[in-house]
């Protein structure tokens, strides 16, 4: 039972139903978040993230949604359980931070009143027992006079004061597994760092493990201990942070690294020159491509890279996994790290393998 993991996603795949046809958002993947840890979520815009995270609590509408697989959370299997039996995990137990935290406040009523309210639809106490809560919640999130400051409106606080304000309203419910969305995403940088902090602090005070959502590595490097690397629905590879960091294998994983202004980890010469930017853009949604979702726009696709679905996740050892046919058995993934830049395949884009030179 100590061994299961708090969440733990197996085959999670998500669908909408779109005038233009049956839209894959999220593909059937897999991943795990551990108690007291942090799992990154990472990706472009439109990989899925989003989609995913809300398929855990079921936030998505069914319909238009449609969501299947597996979402094992503390061992119970979410699936199965109807909207009323969710009700203990959803926003509860499971608790969710989003990017604009205007948007969840109502400016008509003050921030105190507002987490009284959360309060008090979770617990059975006083408004007076709720406001002292309400005021030790504001103090746990780094709100200075928390005291005084509950009588005001959101309007009088600032961006990150109501991203605080937010995450005291998630920690009303003691949730063991804090999803946070992009929740530094519409601040100004010199707040992200303060808002990363503090979920870093809360996660060790209240031993919960943490999914956090973000199209941005460095901020992955702050905070993860392990991250899932998602594209197109799919996941590429997923591992422990330093491993990822020291030995990305996925050609993607390569490639948003090489972006990353001071990493110098191994970019090979294709990478290097595309510091700033991954040439091209994910696959349509409503007709992904064959094999490798990334094959494309990687530069070292071969035939076989667009063939069938997704390659399997093979296993690098120490829960370091990689969809990638380059790291199959008989396979050799040094083409990927020796420097060598691959040569240019037809239509400009570079392609290895496919050349009769190479
Ligand atoms: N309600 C919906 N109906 C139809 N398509 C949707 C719906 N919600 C999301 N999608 C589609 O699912 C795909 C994944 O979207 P998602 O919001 O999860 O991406 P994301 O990785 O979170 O991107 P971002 O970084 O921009 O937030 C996109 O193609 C998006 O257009
Ligand atoms: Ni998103």
């Amino acid at each position: 039972m100590t061994d299961e993991p708090l969440l733990a996603v197996e085959g999670l795949r998500t669908t909408f139903e779109t005038e233009t046809g049956e839209l894959v958002a999220v593909d059937g993947i897999d991943f795990e978040v551990r108690r007291g840890e942090t799992v990154c979520l990472v990706g472009e815009s439109g990989s899925g993230k989003t989609v995913a995270v809300e398929s855990i609590a079921r936030l998505i509408d069914q319909p238009p949604g449609r969501i299947e697989g597996s979402v094992r959370f503390r061992g119970e299997e979410l699936t199965d359980l109807s909207d009323e039996e969710l009700r203990p995990y959803r926003g509860a137990s499971i608790a969710y931070v989003f990017q604009n935290p205007q948007d969840a406040l109502n400016h008509c009523y003050t921030i105190g009143w507002q987490l009284i309210e959360a309060i008090r639809v979770h617990e059975d106490v006083s408004t007076s027992a709720a406001r002292a809560r309400a005021i030790d919640l504001l103090d746990t999130v780094g709100i200075p006079d928390p005291a005084s400051r509950i009588t005001e409106y959101p309007h009088q606080f600032s961006g990150g004061e109501k991203q605080r304000v937010m995450i005291a309203m998630a920690l009303v419910t003691e949730p063991d597994l804090l999803v946070a969305d992009e929740p530094t995403t519409a601040l100004d940088v010199t707040i992200q760092a303060d808002i990363l902090q503090l979920l870093e602090e809360l996660k060790a005070t209240y031993g919960m493990g943490v999914l956090f959502v973000t199209h941005d590595l460095a901020t992955v490097s702050e905070i993860a201990d392990r991250v899932v690397v998602l594209y197109a629905g799919k996941v590429m590879e997923r591992g422990g942070v330093l491993e990822l960091f020291e030995h990305p294998a996925h050609p993607y994983t390569r490639r948003l690294l090489a972006c990353l202004p001071g990493w110098s980890g191994g970019v090979d010469p294709v990478e290097g020159a595309e510091r700033g930017g991954i040439a091209g853009s994910l696959p349509d949604p409503n007709d992904p491509p064959d094999g490798c979702r990334f094959a494309p726009r990687c530069a070292y696709a071969e035939p076989a890279c667009t063939t069938g679905d997704q390659p399997p996740e093979v296993d690098l050892g120490g829960d370091h996994l990689v969809s990638c046919i380059h790291y199959d058995a008989g396979d050799d993934p040094s083409v990927l790290t020796d420097g060598t830049p691959p040569s240019d395949g037809v239509d400009g884009s570079p392609q290895r393998g496919v050349t009769e030179d190479d």
